[in-house]
């Protein structure tokens, strides 16, 4: 029985580099490429069957900023899978990002400049703004969207035949002092992007004890600093190509600057087949890349508390309840 895996965002960056590795390590997949933009997903289909003519790729239209869009998309996956194997969260945004050059001269002579580079703390601020649903845009793309689609499609995803992955795309620059409980969503703040991937690290420990017993295990995963529309949305791309050779530099102190797709997909790769039983819910799986080149997988404990991470399961679940009263009167 082919092995189905879906992957949000798979389209471009990491999540298309993914699907390339993962049909060259096992060209027995079914590959799921949901995206928001059908057209983005067909040339993505295109040149995946290019390199892997025989591999077998199918298509759902996903938008994770809609609740709309996440049901209905749900809704076609459950009509045509009976079970799911692996999911990975990986469709992220960061909108309209702005560097701190002060921060960063000031970083480059303290002591701090390695952990700087690795998870660019400090460096760099959004402008979030509010979706149709009435949500703070990152945080219904980056995590809640992503929650929901799990929720919908639980029943695929909790099967007797064999335990399901979830796997997140989360971030270094997760930081616990970025996100509040009390304002989960990042209303107030300018560190959006920061507060949402520390939630998904809390939402991961969660969705592992509530999910454990019914087959269902998630990690998280940092593809390291990689060059992708993300990153040519905080400099232009000319720039980033400009720099090449001090980012070569900067990848010799720190093995976070995968910068290939490919090399960031290394630890999204890796946590497929994993035994479930050797996976580790309070760590972070790390994408790392040596200064010779060479990919390697390295763990780091998350900063959380599991508390913590009750407390936004709770919080995150009474959201779902208000959501689905609103879309279903
Ligand atoms: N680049 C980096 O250095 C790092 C990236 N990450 C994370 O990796 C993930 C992938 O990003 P990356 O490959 O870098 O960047 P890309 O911008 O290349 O990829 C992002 C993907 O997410 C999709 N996406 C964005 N918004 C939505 C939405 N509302 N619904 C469905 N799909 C959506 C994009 O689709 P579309 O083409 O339609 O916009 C695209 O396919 C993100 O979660 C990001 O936060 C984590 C750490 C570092
Ligand atoms: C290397 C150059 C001379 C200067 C580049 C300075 C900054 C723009 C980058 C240094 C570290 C980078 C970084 C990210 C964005 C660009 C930097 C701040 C991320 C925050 C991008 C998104 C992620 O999820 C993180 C893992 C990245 C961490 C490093």
């Amino acid at each position: 029985m082919r092995k189905v895996v879906v992957i949000t965002g798979a389209n471009s960056g990491i999540g298309l580099a993914l699907c390339e590795r993962l049909l060259s390590k096992d060209d027995q997949i079914h590959l799921c490429l949901a995206c928001r933009n059908l057209q983005r997903a067909e040339n993505a289909r295109t040149a995946l069957m290019t390199s892997h003519p025989s591999a077998d790729i199918g298509i759902v239209q996903i938008d994770v900023g809609s609740i709309k869009s996440v049901l209905r998309g749900a809704k076609e996956l459950r009509e045509r899978y009976k079970r799911i194997d692996y999911l990975y969260l990986n469709a992220g945004i960061m909108p309209n990002p702005r560097i701190s050059f002060k921060a960063l001269i000031t970083g480059l002579f303290s002591s701090k400049v390695i952990s700087m580079f690795a998870t660019g703390e400090g460096l760099l601020t959004q402008e979030d703004k509010v979706t149709e649903d009435g949500l703070q845009e990152v945080f219904e793309t980056n995590i809640f969207g992503h929650f929901m689609l799990i929720r919908e499609i639980e029943p695929v995803l909790c099967h007797a035949d064999g335990p399901s992955q979830l796997i997140w795309t989360s971030s270094s620059n997760a930081r616990r002092s970025a996100f509040s409980l009390t304002d989960y969503q990042h209303v107030n703040g300018q560190e959006s992007y920061s507060s949402s991937k520390y939630a998904m690290d809390l939402l991961s420990v969660a969705l592992n004890k509530h999910y454990n017993q019914q087959g269902m295990f998630s990690s998280v995963v940092c593809p390291g600093f990689v060059l992708t529309n993300l990153a040519y949305g905080i400099l232009p791309q000319f720039i980033w190509m400009f720099i090449m050779p001090i980012m070569w530099l900067v990848r010799l102190l720190t093995n976070t600057f995968t910068l290939s797709p490919y090399n960031g997909a290394e630890a999204l790769l890796w946590l497929f087949g994993r035994k479930v039983e050797s996976l580790d819910s309070l760590v972070k799986y790390h994408s790392c890349t040596s200064g010779l080149g060479n990919n390697y997988v390295q763990s780091s404990k998350m900063d959380l508390e599991e508390e913590s991470s009750d407390l936004f399961y709770q919080k995150i679940l009474d959201l779902e309840k208000e959501v689905r009263k609103k879309t279903n009167p």
